[in-house]
């Protein structure tokens, strides 16, 4: 596994690069963390428990000083405290105040790769603005309120997964082979299922343990610090297969497109059909907004 650190305009994010043994793909984690950050000492904010891999930070057997910064396991820069995955619960503290409850549990987003819709923003799908609501989310502070009445800003966390499971799995030239058949008016489900795909190929397994190696699956061995995920999702299969798989889900945050938001009717016309399959046909936990009328929905395939 290896770790780098990319300064964006929100603030800082961790990438983590995942090789497994199911596929033979590079899966990333997307950490926000700002405890990773922290050497004002001025405000103390500690979080129970830290978003922090443990396959990469444990030492590998015969590796060199050296070995370990190229792989991106050194962590000179943070404090002694924060490498510590079994320090107390989350505290937040400013000079004389007292301790700070209810810090909100990590907000993870699951990300499937979508080529098109993410680097050249096609507007068939909301994935590319799917990625960019979930960081935002994520990194978005909350105000809490201290023991002595005070208001404590606590940084946004979380981490986005991103599984290079283009298509829902079926890869790239598939999903552009079945955009041809969408093009001649089938939907996203019957023109996965012609081209002899499932209709979504996606598993969760490998999300799953990288969540884990996070610290991020809510299987932690004192359930006094686990405070599970909030899943930013829609897909009950994603929730359903997450959980399956061991991870503590404790709240489900929507992701309602943009177009419904804004109530944008014109840019709406090239998404509809496809965000009107993924709730009457995939199950998607969304209601239909009551604009864009009604799209005819294809029905001579089934699962
Ligand atoms: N096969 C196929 N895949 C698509 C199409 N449009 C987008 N995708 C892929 O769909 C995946 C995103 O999945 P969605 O079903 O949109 O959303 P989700 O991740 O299941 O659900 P949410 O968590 O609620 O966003 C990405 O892998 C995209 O590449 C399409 O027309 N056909």
């Amino acid at each position: 596994m290896v770790r780098t650190r990319v300064p964006t305009p929100h603030g800082e994010i961790f990438l983590h690069l995942y090789h497994n043994n199911r596929d033979n793909k590079e899966h990333l984690a997307i950490v926000v963390d700002p405890a990773q950050l922290l050497e004002d000492r001025t405000v103390t904010v500690t979080h129970a428990p830290f978003i922090r891999s443990r396959s990469l930070n444990a030492v590998w057997p015969r590796e060199t000083p050296v070995d370990r910064i190229t792989r991106g396991a050194y962590v000179g820069r943070l404090s002694s405290q924060s490498q510590n995955p079994s320090d107390p619960d989350t505290v937040v503290e400013l000079p004389g105040a007292k301790e700070v409850g209810g810090a909100p549990s990590p907000l993870v987003r699951i990300h499937s790769e979508c080529f098109t819709g993410e680097t050249i923003g096609s507007m068939r799908c909301d994935c590319g603005e799917q990625l960019d609501e979930a960081l935002r989310q994520i990194f978005q502070s909350r105000a809490l309120r201290t023991g002595d009445g005070r208001e404590v800003i606590v940084p946004g966390r979380g981490a986005v997964v991103y599984m290079r499971q283009e298509g829902r799995g079926i890869g790239l030239l598939a999903k552009l082979r079945a955009y041809n058949l969408q093009d001649l008016g089938h939907d996203t489900v019957s023109a996965n299922l012609m081209l002899g795909h499932g209709a979504d190929e996606r598993r969760y397994e490998v999300a799953a343990a990288i969540m884990r190696d996070l610290g991020l699956s809510g299987g932690e061995s004192d359930p006094q610090r686990d405070s599970g995920i909030r899943l930013l999702t829609n897909n009950p299969d994603k929730v359903a297969s997450l959980e399956d798989a061991g991870v503590r889900v404790t709240e489900r945050v929507p992701m309602v497109p943009r177009t419904w938001r804004c109530q944008d009717e014109d840019n709406y016309s090239f998404s509809k059909k496809y965000l009107r399959t993924k709730v009457l046909r995939m199950g998607h936990m969304l209601s239909l907004p009551p604009f864009g009328g009604v799209e005819s929905m294809d029905s001579s395939y089934s699962d």
